[in-house]
């Protein structure tokens, strides 16, 4: 199933916990000043700050009018109330963020973050106007026990109960094998399509109608200049959540330009 050409390509750019609001005022400036506006319209670019990176980032982008999109890597599921240290979907949607992180392995790996919570926390972003960026990925010893397509579709069914097909339209998905994120480890291209057309396929399964052509589902894990342009060739594979790479203005530019190579 393809029908590629319709779908947008994304570059999304997951900076982790890395820079601080002055380093991230300066790498975003970086990217609009060597991303030429066709580019940006060809291309989604799109910047995941820290939380307290985002008002700085904000006001730039939006002050500038300059073609990225930019969003959190992580919201509560709750709209509002006495849970220290989270931060809203209001509290995003208020800032502009058009995109969240939802589910990334770090988050559960490190903060226990089951398929349950991954699910509200999808709900809570649709709630506010936010599109999930909602990643699913398997360990090792999944991918060598060769469970890894069926890990990944029970994780994306987990996600999407519940939802209607119009919601998850909204949704972008990343496949991100948690054996090849910061690794430089990547995944063959075969194994990305493998698993993102599995998704796709699961997607038209459970939502009957052009959903399925309509998602976009992307790759993560040690995406580099150097291998973009073979990731990219899946029929399936819409862009690119990328981490390390990401935080380098020229290379992320690199890969946002994978057409022109
Ligand atoms: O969200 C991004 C992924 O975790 C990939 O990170 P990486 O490009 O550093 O491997």
């Amino acid at each position: 199933m393809a029908n590629k050409e319709a779908r947008r390509p994304m570059m999304a750019g997951n900076w982790k916990m890395n820079l601080n609001h002055l380093e991230a005022i300066a790498l975003t400036q970086k990217l609009a000043f060597s991303l030429p506006e066709k580019q940006l319209n060809d291309v989604e670019v799109v910047v995941l700050p820290p939380f307290v990176d985002l008002r700085s980032v904000q006001t730039l982008i939006d002050g500038d009018k300059l073609l990225l999109g930019y969003g959190a890597q992580d919201l509560s599921p709750f709209p509002s109330g006495a849970y220290t240290g989270d931060v809203s979907g209001p509290m995003l949607a208020k800032l502009g963020c058009q995109y969240v992180v939802v589910g990334h392995s770090e988050r559960r790996a490190y903060h226990h973050e089951d398929d349950v919570l991954v699910a509200e926390k999808v709900k809570a972003a649709l709630a506010h106007g936010i599109a999930p960026i909602l990643c699913v990925g398997e360990g090792l010893d999944v991918r060598e026990a060769a469970g890894h397509v069926t890990y990944c579709v029970n994780q994306l069914d987990a996600a999407l109960v519940g939802l209607t097909a119009e919601q998850v339209e909204k949704i972008v998905i990343a496949y991100e094998p948690v054996w090849a994120i910061g690794t430089g480890k990547t995944a063959t291209p075969e194994d990305a399509q493998e698993v993102i057309g599995a998704i796709r396929q699961r997607i038209a399964e459970t939502f009957p109608g052009p959903t399925a052509e309509r998602v976009r589902l992307l790759y993560g894990g040690s995406v580099k200049s150097s291998n973009i342009v073979e990731i990219m060739a899946g029929p399936d594979i819409d862009g690119a959540l990328i981490g390390g790479a990401s935080l380098d203005a020229e290379e992320f530019v690199r890969i946002v330009r994978y057409k022109d190579k």
